[in-house]
């Protein structure tokens, strides 16, 4: 596959100054950050340039077939197995995964206030709060909907997930995820993908930061089909873009922290294992800008299907069946001829977790849904427009109509989504959301009886 390098290329091997990336998605991809590191026709030599230790990290089994086999080799200061310690659980943690407690509330709509950042310090991974908990981490199917309130940076702490790969939608703050295959910064706007048992730590590069996680505990996400819509638009694989490597020679005391079976494991480290200087494979981290997604919708009449937004998705072993799909509502014209224009009102099979990065979402105009808060429309409760988004919509005139300044998404997955006590007990849940259907006015007129 082609490997291009990105407008934004440009390879330094001076640690967090790295800004190069390349781009595509899934690519077969090879970059080292000082020349000569990378062997040449072959992934173990006896002896490795510069001494480094050869490591391969397999995203799938390795009998998968082609399409969906993942796998990367790393050239390495220390192998993996050096930055090992003797593990202590993380108590109380908030951070949870599937099967965990959940609460048992009344089948209805759940929606949050923005979560205030709390004046604590809290590194990203501290700052984790799970939101819902969906189908079984063991059996790799299912997720996690979490948000994230972080403070201080990651300072010679590392941090791995070996329960599901994590997609992370900043909402307040731009991050830089220093990793073993190098250097991601991230802005509102854009997401980042960490494969499972990809080590990084995160620095806030504006202050205290919020933003959505989705943990996904099934298929790697990969790019939804387009079928008839053919080559090109939703998300174009070259506005993906992976890091070229680059890495930390660095000797200090610090800490290892390892998700594993559900729990946030920490041990010391004496070194950063950041400390990958070459690499090349397909099982690497990316981000994405979900700005340059490219929206196909209805241009004469009607409101397609959501599915017509799919960023991303997780496949299940039941097709057209996701594990998750990830899903934006982003600026857009509005179309459609004697259309009711926003989303209709719906029962769905699917569970949906909603967030908000910024602007308005077309759905519920009445105000209760802010940027930085969520909603969770269950599996097969009823949901739809708010009473202020159907009169309006009911009643506009139906020019063409662009949606900007708008971005919000959904994790929506085929698993029933479990209330955390957190979520079910912050003050930021809305105690009256669950009737904001009762608000939509009568409106059946009859003919009058003769
Ligand atoms: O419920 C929601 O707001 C998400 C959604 C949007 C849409 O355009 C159609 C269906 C749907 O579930
Ligand atoms: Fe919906």
């Amino acid at each position: 596959m082609n490997v291009q390098a990105s407008p934004e290329s440009g390879i330094t091997t001076q640690v967090g100054i790295t800004r190069g990336y390349m781009s595509g998605f899934g690519n077969g991809f090879e970059t080292e950050a000082l020349p000569g590191a990378l062997p040449v026709g072959r992934n173990s030599p006896q002896q490795c340039p510069y001494g480094l230790y050869a490591e391969q990290i397999s995203g799938s089994p390795f009998t998968a077939p082609r399409t969906t086999n993942e796998r990367s080799w790393l050239y390495r200061i220390r192998p993996t197995v050096m930055h090992w310690g003797d593990f202590r659980k993380v108590e109380a943690h908030l951070w949870l995964t599937s099967p965990a407690e959940a609460i048992e509330l009344p089948p209805a709509p759940l929606r949050w206030d923005p979560i205030p950042i709390p004046a604590e310090p809290l590194s990203f991974i501290d700052g984790i709060r799970t939101m819902t908990t969906a189908g079984d981490a063991g059996s790799q199917a299912g997720m996690g909907a979490h948000l994230y309130l972080a403070t201080r940076s990651m300072q010679d702490e590392y941090f791995y997930n070996a329960d599901g790969e994590m997609l992370v939608v900043p909402q307040q703050g731009r991050l830089r995820f220093r990793t073993e295959f190098g250097i991601i910064n991230v802005e509102p706007g854009e997401i980042v993908v960490i494969p499972r048992g990809v080590k990084f730590a995160v620095d806030l590069l504006d202050g205290p930061a919020r933003g959505y996680l989705c943990e996904n505990y099934g298929g790697a996400f990969t790019l939804p089909e387009r079928g008839p819509i053919g080559a090109n638009c939703l998300a174009n694989q070259r506005d993906f873009l992976t890091p070229v490597a680059a890495y930390e020679d660095r000797d200090a005391p610090g800490t290892m922290l390892v998700k594993w079976g559900g729990t946030v494991w920490a041990a010391e480290i004496d070194h950063s294992p950041l400390d990958v200087v070459a690499w090349h494979g397909n099982y690497a981290p990316y981000k994405y800008d979900l700005r340059k997604f490219s929206p196909v919708g209805p241009i004469l009449f009607d409101h397609a299907d959501p599915s017509i937004f799919t960023v991303l998705t997780s496949p299940s072993e039941t097709p057209g069946t996701a594990n998750i799909d990830f899903v934006i509502f982003s600026d857009r014209w509005l179309v459609a001829e004697n259309t009711f224009r926003p989303p209709w009102y719906h029962l769905n099979v699917m569970s949906e977790f909603m967030g908000l990065v910024y602007g308005v979402y077309d759905a519920k105009t009445g105000g209760g849904f802010q940027p930085g808060g969520a909603s969770l429309h269950n599996t097969l409760l009823p949901h739809g427009p708010d009473m202020d988004a159907f009169e309006k919509a009911s009643n506009a005139e139906l020019k063409p109509h662009k949606l900007e300044g708008t971005l919000a998404f959904m994790f929506e997955t085929r698993f029933p989504q479990k209330v955390s006590r957190f979520a079910a007990e912050i003050p930021a849940l809305q105690k009256d959301y669950g009737r904001y259907g009762r608000k939509l006015a009568r409106h059946f007129n009859p003919p009058a009886n003769t």
